[in-house]
């Protein structure tokens, strides 16, 4: 009887990994989601998504993570669901220096079908592959964190998928920015305060835990299973953003694709 709180409700956001074909962002998927690596995966065809429910600084959120295909010949199947992103995976291998060349084409693709800010977007960049023999590095961290300054990124994280390294904190970094991100925009509208929008009440007053937050990312796993890739109730009311959206995008549909 002592523990009667109400459940609390889970934020649903969506996210995007891009990169090149064979980078390992299905593996990095896979990686978080089912705690699974396998050797040799498929080459995405389209898009997948899956959910993963996890609690960052004592609130929970349901990510809706979109796993697209890197090939060029995917190009008009990919894109529609960029619309209605709340965070931005920019994938590379380290071992694969034309990989990293590809982000910026990677970034303009996003900007222009998810019809965002560039600024005021969470994009974090990450190096996956971080297992393999040095002599086999062909990009040094050095130079990424100089291409995402010029960017104006400042999150960039190595991981292995492989070796389990850095997976979730490359998502709690990428929630993390979000969240920063929001704070700012929220700030913003205060200070405007002529321009806030009245027919949100409800959200505005949701985001006053919005910059309370602190911790480490050790809470990580809500349910500690992982298998997080059931079609969820809270993905029929897709949380609204303060930032980055341009107006009048709509959302990407929520509906299980595997094209
Ligand atoms: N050494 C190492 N190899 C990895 C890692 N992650 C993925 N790989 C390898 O890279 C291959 C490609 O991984 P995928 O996850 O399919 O790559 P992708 O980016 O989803 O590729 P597309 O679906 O074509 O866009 C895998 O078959 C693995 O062999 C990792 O962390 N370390």
């Amino acid at each position: 009887m002592a523990n009667m709180r109400p459940p609390q409700k889970s934020k649903l956001l969506k996210v995007v990994i891009l990169g090149d074909g064979g980078v390992g962002k299905s593996a990095l998927l896979t990686r978080f989601v089912s705690n699974r690596y396998e050797e040799n995966n498929f080459h995405t065809i389209g898009v997948e998504f899956m959910n993963k429910d996890i609690v960052v600084d004592g609130e929970q959120y349901t990510l809706q993570i979109w796993d697209t295909a890197g090939q060029e010949r995917f190009r008009a199947l990919r894109t529609p669901f960029y619309r209605g992103s709340d965070i931005c995976l920019l994938c590379y291998a380290l071992d694969d220096r034309d990989s990293l060349r590809g982000l910026g084409l990677w970034r303009n693709e996003f900007l222009t079908y998810a019809d965002v800010e560039a600024d005021k977007f969470p994009f974090i960049v990450v190096g996956n592959k971080n297992d393999i023999l040095p002599q086999k590095r062909q990009v040094s961290y050095e130079s990424v964190q100089q291409w995402c300054a010029e960017q104006k990124i400042v999150s960039h994280i190595e991981t292995s998928s492989k070796a389990a390294t850095n997976v979730s904190d490359a998502f709690v970094l990428g929630l993390r920015q979000w969240k920063h991100m929001e704070c700012v925009a929220e700030a913003e509208l205060r200070h405007n305060g002529d321009t806030i929008d009245l027919t949100r009440p409800i959200r505005l007053v949701q985001r006053r835990l919005c910059c309370t937050g602190g911790g480490g990312a050790g809470d990580l796993d809500k349910d500690g299973n992982g298998d997080g890739d059931g079609y969820d109730a809270a993905m029929r009311t897709p949380s609204k953003k303060l930032f980055g959206q341009k107006r009048s995008a709509p959302k990407a549909p929520a509906t299980n694709y595997r094209l």
